[in-house]
């Protein structure tokens, strides 16, 4: 096996693929402002403890805010583009559950690269993600770690997907407050990509996770 993260063959382009593509800076202020919107009013509705009127009306003016968006819609599997101003390029999925920027699901999770050369990022999970009373939900956690291991492939040009995953819940992960995420690839041996990530509250690991991400083939690539 070894350590070397660096790609033997071109980042795939999603185009090559037949997959739409936006940039995401032509995401407009609008929409993510909207994104935002949603994600506090899901925590919301999962805790308001309103009346049946204030229910009924809230009901309608969302009824009202669905019909309004009702029309044409990105493409499943639309992909979006990240441009870093050294003149590299990144790609994620549109509406990802963790990461995607129109995804009001998302929590979100940004990552960036380090000095140390590890994929980091702060998020902050609310009680939407609740799985015991107070703490995060196990399988929540497992699709934060599995997104940052992703993420960890992606960034060293070995996009994949996961064969395997590997948890271990070392503490209780509280909501509502900044977690940290790191990740990083470990070692390659053919199409497998061996990465490690970590979920750490005020410096302590919580949760962390090692997965197996075995490289999706460019058209006309052996693979090997
Ligand atoms: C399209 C355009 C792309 C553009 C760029 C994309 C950027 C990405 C975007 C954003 C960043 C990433 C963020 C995402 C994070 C979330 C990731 C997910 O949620 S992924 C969804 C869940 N996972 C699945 O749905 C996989 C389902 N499984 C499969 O499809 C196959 O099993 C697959 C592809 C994993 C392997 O199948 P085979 O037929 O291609 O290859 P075989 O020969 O079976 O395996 C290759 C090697 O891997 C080992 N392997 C396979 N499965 C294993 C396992 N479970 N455990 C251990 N090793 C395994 C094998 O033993 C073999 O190893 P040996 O080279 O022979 O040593």
């Amino acid at each position: 096996m070894t350590v070397d993260a660096h790609p033997d063959t071109e980042i795939p382009d999603p185009r090559d693929f037949g997959l739409a593509v936006v940039a995401e800076e032509d995401l407009s202020d609008e929409a993510l402002a909207l994104v935002q919107e949603v994600r506090a009013l899901v925590d919301t509705v999962a805790h308001t403890r309103a009346g049946a009127d204030d229910l009924a009306a809230a009901r309608a003016a969302v009824a009202e805010a669905r019909a309004r968006l009702d029309g044409p819609r990105h493409d499943v599997g639309t992909m979006v583009r990240h441009s870093f101003p050294d003149g590299r390029v990144e790609w994620g999925t549109l509406t990802n559950a963790v990461a995607g920027p129109t995804n009001p699901l998302a929590m979100p999770l940004r990552l960036e690269r380090a000095e140390d050369g590890d994929l980091r990022g702060t998020t902050v999970l609310n009680g939407v993600y609740q799985g015991p009373p107070g703490l995060v939900h196990g399988g929540w956690l497992a699709a934060v770690l599995d997104q940052a291991l992703g993420s960890a492939a992606n960034a060293a040009g070995m996009p994949g997907l996961t064969a395997n995953l590997d948890v271990n819940y070392r503490r209780p992960t509280p909501l509502n407050t900044p977690v940290e995420v790191s990740a990083r690839v470990t070692g390659t041996e053919r199409r497998k990509v061996f990465v490690a990530a970590e979920i750490r509250h005020n410096g302590e690991v919580t949760a962390e996770g090692t997965a197996i991400m075995v490289r999706i083939g460019l058209p006309g690539d052996s693979g090997s």
